[in-house]
């Protein structure tokens, strides 16, 4: 619990690298609940393999990774380098958790705000950092290798979405469109950080096709879960009086079907990390 409280009220002056704020991110993601059918300090939610802690280790690895992305981005590096670091960063996540895919997601989207963030340091460029990875790097991330067998990939060409690479490519719009304005909406509703985070995470499962949701559920769970947060979002989001418990209704619903929007769970993240790095 003491673990937890710091990650709610930890101050920016202690955020003094990329790499430390993006693992923070990642942490303040997990300690948010209720989030449908994710992982959170409360619960493991739909998932078997994963709980709290086992992701808390995974964003503390990544932190040097992160670094090293930002680093990277602020030497001018091409998609080919910031790959090859993503990969390493993956093996060393497979490496600390037993070999459970905890962030690879977030390697992904959060490791390319890092690789921007660095950039726009290095260079002092005002840009927004989604407008400098989709100008940087955008066609190399999709004209890049496609794995054959992945989840996302596999979601991608069954469903004909665009996943994680092409919401990157874009200049991750989810993260500017959705989940900022969402985050910020939920703080002037309540004032309160964590009931921010769950009606961003509502507004991007409203939102987003999220593979991992396709992959679980197909498009009728994807419907689903789409419908259930914008049923929630509809009636005030964390506005209305009883929230905590319908949200907390709506993660129980998921659970039972099994499914879990890891992708949205990652984009939350990220809109974090950009609220932080670009105030
Ligand atoms: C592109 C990645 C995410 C692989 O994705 P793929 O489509 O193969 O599917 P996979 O199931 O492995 O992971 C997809 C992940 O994307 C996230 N996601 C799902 N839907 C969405 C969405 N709509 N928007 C954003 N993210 C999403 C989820 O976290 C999910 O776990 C990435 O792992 C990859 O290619 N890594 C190689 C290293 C690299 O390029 N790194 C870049 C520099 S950091
Ligand atoms: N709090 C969280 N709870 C669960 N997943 C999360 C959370 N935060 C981020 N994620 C993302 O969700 C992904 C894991 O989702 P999931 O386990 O559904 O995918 P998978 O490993 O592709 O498939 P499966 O476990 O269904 O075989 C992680 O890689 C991560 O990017």
């Amino acid at each position: 619990m003491t673990a937890l409280l710091q990650y709610h009220s930890a101050p920016a002056s202690r955020l003094t690298s990329i790499g430390s704020l993006a693992a923070d991110c990642l942490k303040l993601e997990v300690a948010t609940y209720p989030k449908p059918g994710l992982v959170s300090h409360v619960d493991n939610g739909a998932h078997h393999d994963m709980d709290f802690a086992l992701l808390i280790r995974g964003a503390k690895t990544l932190e040097p990774w992160f670094d090293d992305l930002a680093a990277a981005g602020a030497a001018g590096a091409g998609m080919d380098r910031l790959r090859a670091i993503g990969i390493e960063a993956e093996r060393a996540m497979l490496a600390a958790t037993g070999g459970v895919n905890t962030h690879r997601g977030a390697i992904f989207g959060l490791g390319l705000l890092c690789a921007a963030a660095g950039f726009r340091q290095a260079y002092a460029i005002p840009l927004p950092l989604g407008r400098i990875i989709a100008e940087r790097w955008g066609e190399a991330i999709l004209s890049g290798p496609l794995p054959l067998r992945s989840h996302g990939a596999e979601a991608c060409r069954r469903h004909g979405v665009g996943g994680a690479r092409l919401e990157a490519a874009q200049g991750q719009p989810a993260v500017y469109d959705i989940a900022l304005p969402a985050l910020r909406a939920g703080r002037a509703a309540t004032g309160n950080e964590e009931a921010a985070r769950v009606h961003a995470c509502l507004a991007l499962i409203a939102a987003v096709a999220d593979t991992n949701l396709l992959h679980r559920g197909g498009a009728t769970g994807l419907a689903f879960a789409q419908r259930e947060a914008r049923t929630f979002m509809a009636a005030g989001g964390v506005g209305q009086p009883n929230w905590k418990a319908r949200a907390a209704a709506i993660h129980d619903a998921f659970v039972a079907r099994n499914l879990s929007p890891g992708g949205c769970a990652d984009l939350l993240a990220m809109a974090l990390f950009v609220d932080r790095e670009e105030a």
